[in-house]
């Protein structure tokens, strides 16, 4: 029998996931995936699958293909989300090979939806030893749309195996203050660097379906939890901060105020200089790059707004990555 080797800890960061490609067939595959899981469509499996495979599979890939193909490369290679996703793993893992842990844990990154999965990610690190597993969501607010569909697929992968890793998730981090400090540089680095002085900030989370708050998903109140931090950490450097919801998705109610009605809404009020950022997102993705930076946009631009300026998301920036480093270091206290 071989003796046991040396026990290891292993970190995995996830994101939600994204298409390998922009064409019709890569996105609708992506979306098949996504829009497939009951956590995300609440929807009776009767109901809704109809309508996935026959309505929603053949109109929307072109659509959101198109809003993939217009950010495509912009960070990195391919998919922003994909690329800075591996960056903050690429520094993590620099991080951690620097000693700031004392132990070495193993850093991969995987995806919630599509490639590379969770499954994969989590047998490398069995098969290289790891018997302790830190799962960190990149999500910095919980819903059971985006957080606990980690968690089904960490515990799915584990199902099939004989030897289990020990197992730890890393919480969400709403109003953690290495996260409220890291936005609020980030404003005030981005601001510095603008040709006009903001007049309003709109700080814009993920929507969510209204009916899954109303059923018990934290989220909005997680949201409003950052938005009430990032508000107060930066009363003294601009004027009015709004919140508001992007991305709604179907005809049904989602959390309001939509981030489409109010970048209108601030514009006819008199806005002319308005800066959007949006902290649930540890990564730009095409929520951030096309939704808010293009076409809400156009929306300020066409409602009579003038200057218009997209704070990036934390990323792997110095900021980002103090959050990464911070939440890390204190959920993996006891076993390194
Ligand atoms: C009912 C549908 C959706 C729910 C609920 C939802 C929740 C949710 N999503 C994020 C983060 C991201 N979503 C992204 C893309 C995206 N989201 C939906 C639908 C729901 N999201 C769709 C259909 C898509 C794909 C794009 C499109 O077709 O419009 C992304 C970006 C992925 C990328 O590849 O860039 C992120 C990130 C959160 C935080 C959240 C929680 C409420
Ligand atoms: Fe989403
Ligand atoms: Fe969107």
């Amino acid at each position: 029998m071989n003796a046991p080797s040396e026990p290891k800890i292993g970190i995995l960061l996830v994101n939600l996931g994204t298409p390998d490609a922009t064409d019709f067939w890569s996105v609708r595959r992506y979306l098949k995936e996504f829009l497939s899981d009951p956590r995300v469509i609440e929807a009776p499996r009767w109901l809704w699958l109809p309508i996935l495979n026959l309505i929603v599979l053949t109109t929307r890939p072109a659509r959101s293909g198109k809003a993939y193909a217009s950010i495509w490369n912009r960070i990195g290679e391919g998919s922003p989300l994909r690329a800075v996703t591996q960056a903050q793993a690429k520094k993590l893992a620099a991080w951690v090979a620097a000693g700031n842990l004392g132990a070495q844990p193993i850093t991969e990154w995987g995806m919630r939806y599509g490639k590379p999965s969770i499954a994969e990610k989590l047998d490398r690190l069995t098969a290289v030893g790891c018997d302790r597993i830190l799962i960190f969501p990149l999500y910095p607010q919980y819903s059971a749309t985006t957080t606990a569909t980690v968690g089904d697929a960490v515990f799915a992968a584990l199902e099939k195996m004989r030897v289990q890793p020990a197992l730890r998730i890393v919480p969400a981090y709403p109003d953690d203050p290495v996260y409220i400090a890291a936005l609020a540089q980030s404003y005030r680095d981005f601001a510095g660097t603008l040709s006009f002085v903001p007049d309003t900030l709109l700080v814009s989370f993920h929507g969510l379906p209204q009916s899954y708050a109303d059923r018990g998903d934290p989220y909005p109140q997680q949201c409003t939890a950052t938005f009430t931090a990032l508000a107060a950490a930066l009363a003294n450097d601009v004027k009015l901060t709004k919140m508001s919801f992007q991305s709604r998705f179907g005809r049904a109610e989602w959390l309001k105020p939509y981030t489409a009605d109010m970048v209108q809404s601030l514009a006819r009020e008199g806005r002319k200089n308005l800066v959007v950022m949006a902290p649930g997102f540890a990564a730009d993705c095409v929520e951030t790059l096309e939704e808010i930076d293009i076409e809400n946009r156009h929306f300020f631009r066409e409602a009579g707004g003038v200057n218009y300026a997209t704070v990036p998301c934390l990323n792997d920036s110095v900021e980002g990555m103090s959050v990464i480093y911070h939440l890390v270091a204190r959920e993996l206290q006891g076993w390194t």
